[in-house]
């Protein structure tokens, strides 16, 4: 009988920098959060010597947008895992330190701080589905890249009508 056998060490992990590049091409075309938490300006702010922010607006930032920039993204909409391989040889700056090219998981001082956890659980799910399961493409079936909005209940009446019931 087969037996699973699971990825579960980090130094499995640091051996594949294909799995990584898959996982960033993932959060640049899909983040799971189009936007940031709203933050506030504490005091009148003046961007690019154009815009007033004035004390207590709110500001978001378009994640998603970002990420689909023409100007920053050569094929933006496409999904090519590979682009983050020409990264100068460094790892890629997930907390835009260096430059935000995108920011899936915000900048600066409020970034999301279970960010390094995330990434590390998104490399073992990814790596534990390509390891356990056989994948083939469906003859005809074209990929589809578009994303429906979709809310998640978890009360116990949209479980036991789930297929983990
Ligand atoms: C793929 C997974 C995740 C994504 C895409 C994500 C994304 C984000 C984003 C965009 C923010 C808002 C940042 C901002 O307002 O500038 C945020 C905040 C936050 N995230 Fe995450 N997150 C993820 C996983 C996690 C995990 C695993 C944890 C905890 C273990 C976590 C804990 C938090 C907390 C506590 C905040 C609020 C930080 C603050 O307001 O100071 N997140 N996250």
């Amino acid at each position: 009988m087969f037996k699973r056998r699971f990825i579960r060490k980090s130094e499995e992990l640091q051996k594949m920098p294909y799995l990584k590049v898959v996982i960033l091409e993932g959060l640049r075309r899909h983040p799971p959060w189009h936007f940031v938490l709203p933050h506030v300006v504490t005091e009148d702010f003046v961007l690019d010597d154009k815009y007033v922010i004035p004390k207590d607006g709110s500001v978001n930032f378009m994640v998603a947008d970002m990420g689909w920039d023409p100007k920053v993204w050569e094929d933006p909409m496409g999904f090519k895992p590979d682009r983050f391989l020409n990264d100068h040889d460094q790892d890629f700056d997930i907390t835009g330190s260096r430059e935000i090219k995108m920011m899936p998981f915000g900048a600066g001082r409020r970034i999301c701080p279970g960010f390094g956890l995330a990434m590390l659980h998104l490399e073992y799910f990814v790596a534990n589905l390509v390891w356990n399961f056989k994948w083939k493409a469906v003859d005809g079936d074209e990929v589809d890249l578009t994303e429906k909005a979709r809310v998640y209940r978890c009360d116990e009446e949209s479980i036991a009508g789930s297929s983990f019931s």
